[in-house]
C-alpha cells in the first residue's frame, strides 16, 4: 500500500480534557487509486489529511507512506518524506504572487536539490498535462481561479510524490471549473500512479473516486468500493 493508516487515533487538548478528532481510523490507498472522504464539518476530515501528510503525529496507530513508517521518523526525516513523497493541494491556491507558473514548480524542485535543467523540462511537461502549456510565464494575477488551482496541482506533482492529498480543491471555483479540476485529478491519479485522497463536502464529486468513505465524529467507514 502506498498510503496506509492503521487504527489511528488523534486527540486535541480541549479545556480540561481531550477532544477525539480521529477515533481508530484505518485507510489504505494503493498507487493509481483515488479515495474520497466525505463528512460533515468538524467530523475530522482535515485532521485525517494532516496525519496522512505527517504534519501531525497521531496519539496512536500507524501511518505508512511509500513504505516508510512515519511515526518512527525524526521531524527532519518526516520533512524530507513530505517533500519527496507527498503532494498536498489546499482549498485555496496558495501560489507565490511574484513567480510565474513555471517558477512555482521550479522552486519546489530546487528545494529538493534537483538538477535545474532536467526540472525545467519536467515542470513544462507537467504544466502541459494540466492544460497550461501556453500560460507558463504568467503570474498568479494573470491567471483565472481554475488555472491557478491547476498550477497548484502541477506543483504538487513536480517531485513525483507517491501520495497526493487534496482538501476541497474546488471550493474557490464555479461548478464547471470545479468539475474540470476534479476530472483532471482523477486522470493524473491514474497517469502518475499516485495514491490520492480527496476530501470533499460535496457528494456530487464522489463519482470520480474508486472508493468513497465517510467520516462521522472521527470514525471512518467505507460507503462505496469500486
Ligand atoms: N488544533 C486543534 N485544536 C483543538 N481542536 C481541533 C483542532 N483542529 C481541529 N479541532 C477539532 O477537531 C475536530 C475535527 O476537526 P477537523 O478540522 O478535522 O474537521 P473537518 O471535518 O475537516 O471540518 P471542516 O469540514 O469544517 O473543515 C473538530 O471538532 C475541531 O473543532
Amino acid at each position: 500500500m502506498t498510503l496506509l493508516l492503521d487504527d489511528v487515533t488523534l486527540t486535541y487538548p480541549d479545556g480540561m480534557g481531550r477532544l477525539t478528532a480521529l477515533d481508530g481510523v484505518s485507510l489504505d490507498v494503493p498507487a493509481g487509486r483515488l479515495t474520497a472522504v466525505v463528512g460533515p464539518s468538524g467530523s475530522g476530515k482535515s485532521s485525517l489529511l494532516a496525519v496522512a501528510a505527517t504534519l501531525i503525529t497521531p496519539d496512536s496507530g500507524r501511518v505508512v507512506v511509500a513504505g516508510h513508517e512515519t511515526t518512527r521518523l525524526s521531524p527532519a526525516e518526516r520533512a524530507v518524506l513530505r517533500r519527496r513523497d507527498i503532494g498536498i493541494i489546499f482549498q485555496q491556491p496558495n501560489l507565490v504572487p511574484s513567480l510565474t507558473a513555471l517558477e512555482q514548480l521550479q522552486v519546489m524542485a530546487d528545494l529538493d536539490g534537483r538538477k535545474p535543467s532536467a526540472m525545467r523540462d519536467r515542470a513544462r511537461e507537467l504544466l502541459a498535462s494540466v492544460g497550461l502549456a501556453d500560460q507558463a510565464h504568467r503570474r498568479p494575477y494573470q491567471l483565472s481561479g481554475g488555472q491557478r488551482q491547476r498550477v497548484t496541482i502541477a506543483r504538487a506533482l513536480v517531485n513525483e510524490p507517491a501520495v497526493l492529498l487534496v482538501d476541497e480543491p474546488t471550493s474557490a471555483l464555479d461548478r464547471q471549473r470545479g468539475e474540470a479540476v476534479l476530472d483532471l485529478l482523477a486522470e493524473l491519479t491514474v497517469e502518475r500512479g499516485t495514491a490520492t485522497v480527496l476530501v470533499t463536502h460535496d457528494r456530487a464529486h464522489i463519482g470520480i473516486a474508486d472508493r468513497v468513505t465517510e467520516m462521522t465524529d472521527g470514525r471512518l467507514r467505507t460507503l462505496v468500493r469500486a
